[in-house]
């Protein structure tokens, strides 16, 4: 091994409580607000159809122009226990808040900077309102911060100079004392989400990197760090030189899952994808017919193959400047949250199953618990549901959650090969079906199972 000292800090996953509770949450929303959502990819007339969180760079808008929407930030029907209620009935168990996205604009009366809502008409902290809110609803609340500053003059892109490396050495420390103030200033804060990451300049900066993991976690015991904050000795990401994961939790899956067949090494390791509505936008976009939406189902079947592969789903909601969300955001919340009150104990601390995946769908499994879940949303014409075991797990029975009284006939084939029966019919939502297992060996010649 390649020896480090700004390298993985330990390897395989962490078991104490705090990440235990992060692990069993598994269903999150991610809330990118900031002043980019006052324009919401307009300018000047002109629509632009890249992500409206990059407006500033998509229009060349020179900094002070941009920086000048502070002063009409006033979100007037922000109202942050109605998010947190909408967020409850969804069936998160823990949000993600852009603290500070690229543009620099605090949503906390930060002491290092003038650029927060403490000089916007707005005046009030909006991050303290959400954890409050949040956390009065039981929702577990983590900070999204970006490395990556376009208002601070001391940001750099990369190192060229001895002036550069000076002023990015202003800039660390300035970073440094924010996510000091944030990890201090709110107690309750579960997780950091680091982004704008990628420069040459953070690259060249890895013992800075590992010194804020460090530092969060001396500030506040417990609390967990993404490895897309952490560059090594040899500003290696996200994985050490060694090829050791840093940080708690990989998180490279951005709009995209992990493949639940070739992509299998990701259960070996914490995870979390983090998906937008639609096709791109995390902060609010005014016109959402430029690109495909995601509809409540397709983003149900994401949540569902995210905890198949033992990951955390965190999916997107870019409120508008006056602080209100879409009807489509509305419509997923309560769809989403409709299937989850009957079902979420498939979601909720569950993890892989460690089973072949089959064409109807995704496995779940509640850990310690000798119960399979399977979450079928492509019905077979045959109304069979094929399930193959591995050696020393023998399928006793089946049955629809919803109705745990109506048993399904279980056919064993073969040795560790099933078939489950299920009525051949429209169904308007993925339905769930509970199998009880047992350990032992199938038998040579295969008996018919009990139906
Ligand atoms: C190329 C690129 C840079 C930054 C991003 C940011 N990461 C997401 C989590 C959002 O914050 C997006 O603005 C996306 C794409």
């Amino acid at each position: 091994a390649i020896p480090l000292k700004y390298g993985a800090q330990y390897t395989g996953k962490r078991s104490d409580e705090a990440m235990n509770k992060w692990r069993s949450n598994r269903f999150g929303q991610f809330i990118h607000w900031g002043l980019y959502a006052i324009p919401g990819g307009v300018w000047n007339g002109k629509t632009y159809n890249y992500a409206a969180e990059f407006l500033k760079s998509s229009a060349h808008i020179p900094t002070p122009v941009w920086d000048s929407l502070m002063y009409q930030f006033n979100p007037v029907k922000f109202d942050a226990k109605a998010w947190a209620k909408m967020a409850k009935k969804m069936g998160v168990k823990y949000m993600t808040i852009t603290t500070k996205h690229h543009e620099g604009f605090c949503l906390w009366p930060s002491e290092y900077t003038n650029f927060t809502v403490a000089n916007s008409p707005y005046k009030k902290d909006i991050i303290k309102q959400l954890v409050e809110a949040y956390n009065a609803e039981g929702i577990d609340v983590n900070f999204y911060y970006s490395v990556l500053d376009w208002h601070h003059p001391d940001w750099r892109y990369d190192i060229k100079t001895p002036e550069d490396s000076v002023a990015m050495s202003r800039y660390l420390t300035f970073a440094y004392n924010q996510l000091k103030e944030l990890a201090t200033n709110y107690p309750t804060v579960k997780a950091f989400w680091f982004d704008g990451t990628w420069d040459n300049s953070v690259k060249l900066n890895g013992k800075w990197t590992y010194e804020v993991e460090k530092m969060l976690k001396e500030v506040r015991p417990g609390v967990i760090v993404n490895s897309r904050l952490r560059a090594d000795d040899y500003g290696k990401r996200h994985k050490d030189s060694n090829g050791q994961l840093m940080g708690d939790y990989e998180s490279g899956y951005e709009r995209r899952l992990p493949d639940p067949v070739t992509d299998l090494a990701v259960t070996k390791w914490d995870w979390e994808a983090c998906m937008t509505i639609p096709e791109n936008q995390w902060g609010y976009h005014k016109d959402w017919s430029i690109s495909h939406v995601k509809s409540p189902l397709e983003l149900l079947e994401m949540l569902v193959h995210t905890t198949s592969m033992g990951g955390n789903f965190l999916l997107n909601f870019g409120p508008s400047g006056e602080g209100t969300f879409r009807p489509q955001e509305l419509n997923i919340a309560n769809t989403i949250g409709a299937w989850m009150s009957k079902y979420g104990n498939v979601i909720w601390d569950c993890d892989y199953a460690g089973m072949k995946k089959e064409d109807w769908g995704y496995y779940t499994k509640k850990k310690g618990s000798n119960q399979l879940n399977m979450v079928v949303f492509n019905v077979p014409v045959s109304g069979l549901l094929r399930v193959n075991t591995p050696k020393g797990m023998i399928l006793e029975k089946a049955a629809f959650l919803d109705s745990k009284g109506v048993s399904l006939k279980v056919e064993e084939i073969a040795a560790n090969q099933y078939l489950i029966h299920i009525p051949v019919k429209q169904y308007t939502s993925p339905q769930v079906i509970q199998v009880d297992y047992r350990e032992g060996n199938a038998k040579g010649s295969y008996e018919k199972a009990k139906t």
